[in-house]
């Protein structure tokens, strides 16, 4: 992911305030299924990590949840746990990797400074993420927060699983630590709110007595005057570190999430956004020739509006094309090409690449037509030839009608059009001819907008060697082999034949 990110910020109205009570176990929540446990033993985890982070399709999703104290970080994970409760979720607190005090420090603990990056172990805890995002398991270090000291002889065993939550108030701070996360939250909650919280969180859960909260805690609260007498320790470490570590991370944020664990639209926005990347994970797993592009959220905004029947025509056609544009590109980038050196007006020699040349289209009429200006936009002259499968009724069955291929198809790349892959039917049918025609099965780039699972296993297995290049993959289809939750159909609504 790049570093520098256009944060995404919600702003939408909180919905009602009622909190999930979560499944905390001691810094580690689980979903019914995860492989999370304590465990009691003496040997420290294997040491080296062996960094062999290469096939992301492969990794589980690693989000990382940061924010002032007492923002709602616990209130954000418990409900992004709760929601994808069919996948394997486990939590890891930034807290497990405190160092612990030496007994020098532990006497002198009211200036210890536990809200500066030093006060973890990072080295450690870039190790135990990255092995979990190998999908090996971990031993997590056990803190005491009454003594200030990690239990020595404990560690909480993590196995591996499909989505890792790393919470923390300093968990955007490292950058080692920002590469290995697919997707950053910051939970934004207003000072005022998160010093009452913290307080009240102290007293009633922690059993510590008002004012040694606040020396911890207090600083911009000098307009109330229950603070006004307060000054160390908030003042003196919670308040600047937020300043100088906490709010800077900010800006490396995905998704801002203002009032935290109150803002259910928020939350709900970021799971299906989570399930959707779980679902493409694994069909890309099992086939390794699906490329689904990269999403954002601009991507996802895009689709939010092709898929609602309420968009008018002029709009569904606009953010399609714009969304094909870019499925286009993509799959072009799957092209051979050649190396090429060119001499630009400085006189220097920049070494580049050479388009590859021998290329044409193919579209699955009518839909597939949709596509054609997009790859013309992208390729000047690109000779496109046509299929035309017709589909007779809703029992999913088709039969070819009619092509139009260029004649030396068989020395060509083909790029192959259509919107969507449902049953996969139409799609198969297309395939065969072209390699009926002489085009060899490694040679076809199938790109479409929207894919069901169904129709990428059918036309997988079948042709092992050919790319499939798709902006979303969806859940499944509906007895009449329509796309669920899908967008109608493409066609008729492309074309304007659906009134
Ligand atoms: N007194 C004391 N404070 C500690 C110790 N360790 C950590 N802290 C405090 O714990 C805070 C970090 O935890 P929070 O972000 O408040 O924890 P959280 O429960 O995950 O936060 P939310 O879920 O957002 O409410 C820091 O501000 C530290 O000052 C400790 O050993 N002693
Ligand atoms: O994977 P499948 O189950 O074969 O379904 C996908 C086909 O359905 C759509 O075409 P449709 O038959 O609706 O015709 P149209 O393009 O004329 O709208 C779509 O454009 C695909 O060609
Ligand atoms: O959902 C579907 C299935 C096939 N074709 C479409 O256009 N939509």
């Amino acid at each position: 992911m790049p570093e520098e990110k256009t944060s995404m910020e919600y702003v939408m109205e909180a919905a009602s305030g009622a909190h999930f009570s979560g499944l905390r176990v001691d810094g580690l929540l689980r979903s019914s299924s995860s492989l999370s446990s304590p465990t009691s033993t003496s040997s420290p985890p294997p040491s080296s990590l062996s960094a062999t982070i290469t096939d992301s399709s492969k990794q589980p999703f690693v989000i990382g949840v940061s924010g002032g104290t007492a923002s709602g970080k616990t209130t954000v994970c418990d409900l992004i746990i709760q929601q994808l409760h069919d996948h394997r979720v486990v939590l890891v607190n930034q807290d497990s990797f405190y160092r612990g005090l030496t007994a020098e420090e532990s006497e002198h603990v009211h200036e210890y400074n536990f809200d500066h990056p030093d006060a973890f172990d990072t080295e450690q805890l870039l190790e135990c993420v990255g092995k979990l995002k190998c999908g090996q398991s971990v031993h997590v270090p056990i803190y005491d927060f009454k003594n200030h000291r990690r239990c020595s002889e404990s560690f909480r065993q993590v196995n591996a699983s499909d989505v890792i939550i790393l919470e923390g108030i300093l968990v955007f701070h490292d950058q080692r630590v920002r590469n290995l996360m697919n997707m950053k939250i910051f939970v934004d909650t207003d000072a005022d709110v998160r010093l009452a919280r913290r307080i009240r969180r102290d007293t009633v859960e922690r059993g510590r007595d008002v004012n040694s909260v606040l020396e911890q805690a207090s600083a911009n609260f000098n307009s109330l005057p229950i603070f006004t007498a307060v000054s160390s320790w908030y003042a003196k470490f919670v308040k600047p570190a937020f300043d100088d570590f906490v709010l800077p991370s900010k800006k490396y944020a995905d998704v801002i999430i203002p009032r935290g664990g109150d803002n259910h639209v928020a939350v709900d926005l970021i799971v299906q956004h989570i399930h959707t990347k779980l679902g493409q994970h694994d069909l890309c797993k099992i086939y390794p020739n699906v490329y689904v592009i990269q999403s954002t959220f601009q991507i996802r905004g895009m689709h939010t509006l092709i898929r609602d029947r309420e968009i008018s025509k002029h709009d569904f056609v606009f953010y399609s094309d714009r969304l094909i544009r870019l499925v286009v590109e993509h799959g072009l980038g799957h092209l051979p090409f050649t190396e090429k050196q060119v001499v630009t007006p400085t006189g220097s020699v920049y070494t580049g690449v050479d388009f590859c040349k021998k290329l044409c289209g193919v579209s699955i009429v009518r839909s597939g037509e949709s596509m054609e200006n997009a790859l013309r936009a992208c390729c000047k002259g690109i000779k496109i030839g046509k299929i035309l499968i017709h589909r007779d009724g809703d029992n999913g069955q088709q039969q070819l009608i009619y092509e139009k291929l260029p004649k030396d198809i068989s020395e060509r790349h083909v790029l192959l059009l259509d919107p969507v892959l449902a049953t996969g039917n139409s799609a198969n049918q297309a395939i065969e001819l072209l390699i009926q025609k002489g085009v060899p099965e490694s040679h076809i780039i199938f790109l479409n907008l929207i894919s069901a699972p169904e129709g990428i296993h059918c036309v997988c297995k079948r042709f092992p060697a050919l790319k499939i290049v798709t902006s979303e993959i969806d859940e499944a289809l509906n007895d009449e082999f329509r796309v669920i939750p899908g967008l109608g159909e493409f066609g008729d609504r492309y074309f304007g034949t659906d009134d």
